[in-house]
């Protein structure tokens, strides 16, 4: 069995005035995940500065351990990794929980598939309802075999490696950076080229670490919004510093609040700005949203820039589903900003945001509606006639991260507070959310 989870916790924010200060979220998910991944896999010592620690990356750190790796914290942010080297990953004794952490446990898959080991692969409620065969019928064709699946290819699963995973060409079948990295890190151990093919670029961290340790892996574009992202197999993975810079999805929180809390003006800095992480950026402004850049720079291969956003009158506008990839985890803030513009805002092809920690989508409408929010689900799009918001709603979370920070941002600027059933997940992906947002202002019981 997996974990069980703490009892659920309720948490309210209530309208606190204007939001005033300068805050640096956590190092980014995204690459966290991929630092301890990829320090499995290098020989020598991976050291990192600036990880999360939120329970998804401490999922896929210990997994590392199980594999093979040492991994150890020196002091906040402050880990280092020695690998056990590509090719040779020792079969895990225990079961790799990888709790709510969809990115952990898909791209583990791809990592297992390429060695001749078994690993066993579960998590908890809400990563046992995600889909998994979206990952496993890629890694077949590259020679893994499932021995062991919960109805619909779900966890808990048994994946057995391969010893010498074959070369393939893999075309996406939806815009997923969890399905390019699952199979390109099942293709690092293969005598051949890997070649994966997707029509809508998603999130390219993989492809840059690939690099930055040693491989050679190109990319080049495909068709209007793609890429073709080729890989040599059995690289010489060596050890290299990572830097994490900090995640914009978690910035995206603080910086929504101040655009709808009258009078905020903060500053949230180091934020990662790589296009294709940009798109609820892009769309705020479009809305009119107060948001400049300043000190842009480097920061661990990333570029980053302190953003200052100060509290706006926002317009409803049309989002692209041609957007979705580079803003896929930031609709639910998108629709909590909806909220408070005026007019209509449609968020266009959001299917992906149905197989996430929750069904996204519905849990989005459900808490608009809660909270007295006109919105309306046709097809794949959701959208949301703002103006305002009474509050006043009780909201369930579905042991969703992003749906429960979300909402406690909305409860900030609405007209009554609104509560969430469960805050405990937010230690997933930014466990120091409610002692920033206090830093800010933000008042929450
Ligand atoms: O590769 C990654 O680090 C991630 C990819 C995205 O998932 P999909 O690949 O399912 O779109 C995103 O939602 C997730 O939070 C992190
Ligand atoms: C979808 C998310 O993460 P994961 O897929 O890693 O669970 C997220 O963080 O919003």
């Amino acid at each position: 069995m997996t974990a069980a989870h703490a009892p659920a916790a309720p948490l309210a924010a209530a309208a606190s005035g204007p939001l005033s200060g300068r805050v640096r979220p956590p190092g980014d998910k995204s690459v966290s995940h991929r630092s301890m991944i990829f320090g499995l896999l290098a020989t020598g010592e991976t050291k990192v500065e600036g990880l999360l620690e939120g329970e998804d990356v401490l999922r896929t750190a210990q997994a590392a351990r199980q594999l093979g790796a040492k991994v150890v914290r020196h002091s906040p942010g402050s880990w280092s990794v020695w690998g056990a080297g590509l090719g040779s990953l020792l079969q895990p004794v225990e079961t790799l929980d990888f709790g709510n952490a969809g990115t952990g446990s898909r791209l583990m898959m791809g990592v297992v598939a390429g060695h001749p080991i078994v690993a066993r692969f579960d998590g908890d409620a809400s990563l046992r309802k995600r889909p998994m065969k979206r990952i496993l019928d890629p890694l077949a064709l590259q020679g893994a075999q499932v021995l062991e699946q919960a109805e619909g290819g779900r966890l808990p699963l048994v994946l057995q490696g391969s010893a010498e995973p074959l070369p393939v060409e893999y075309k996406t079948p939806v815009a997923s950076a969890q399905i390019k990295s699952a199979v390109l890190l099942c293709g690092l151990n293969s005598p051949g080229r890997t070649i994966v093919i997707e029509a809508e670029a998603s999130r390219d961290h993989t492809e840059k670490m690939l690099a930055h340790f040693g491989a050679e892996v190109t990319s080049e574009s495909y068709g209007p919004h793609g890429r073709k992202i080729t890989l040599e197999g059995r690289p010489e993975l060596v050890a290299r510093p990572v830097r994490v810079p900090a995640d914009p999805s978690s910035a995206a929180f603080p910086l929504v609040a101040a655009l709808i809390a009258p009078g905020s003006d903060i500053v949230v800095e180091g934020v990662m700005t790589n296009p294709l992480r940009s798109g609820l950026l892009t769309t705020l402004q479009e809305m009119g949203a107060d948001i400049t850049l300043d000190n842009k720079r480097e920061e661990g291969g990333e570029e980053v820039a302190d953003m200052r956003a100060r509290f706006s009158s926002l317009s409803g506008v049309d989002v692209p589903a041609a957007r979705a990839p580079s803003m896929i985890d930031e609709y639910p803030i998108l629709a909590v900003a909806a909220s408070f513009a005026k007019g209509e805002t449609r968020m266009r092809g959001l299917s992906e945001l149905r197989v996430k920690e929750s069904d996204r989508l519905a849990a989005i409408a459900a808490g608009l509606k809660a909270n007295g929010v006109d919105c309306e689900i046709v097809g794949d799009d959701l959208i949301v006639r703002g103006g305002g918001v009474s509050g006043g709603g009780l909201v369930e979370t579905h042991l969703d991260h992003r749906i429960a920070m979300s909402f406690l941002v909305m409860g900030l600027a609405a007209r009554n507070k609104v509560t969430v059933d469960d805050e405990t997940m937010i230690a997933t992906s930014f466990p120091s959310f409610r002692p920033l947002m206090e830093s800010l202002g933000a008042r929450f019981s």
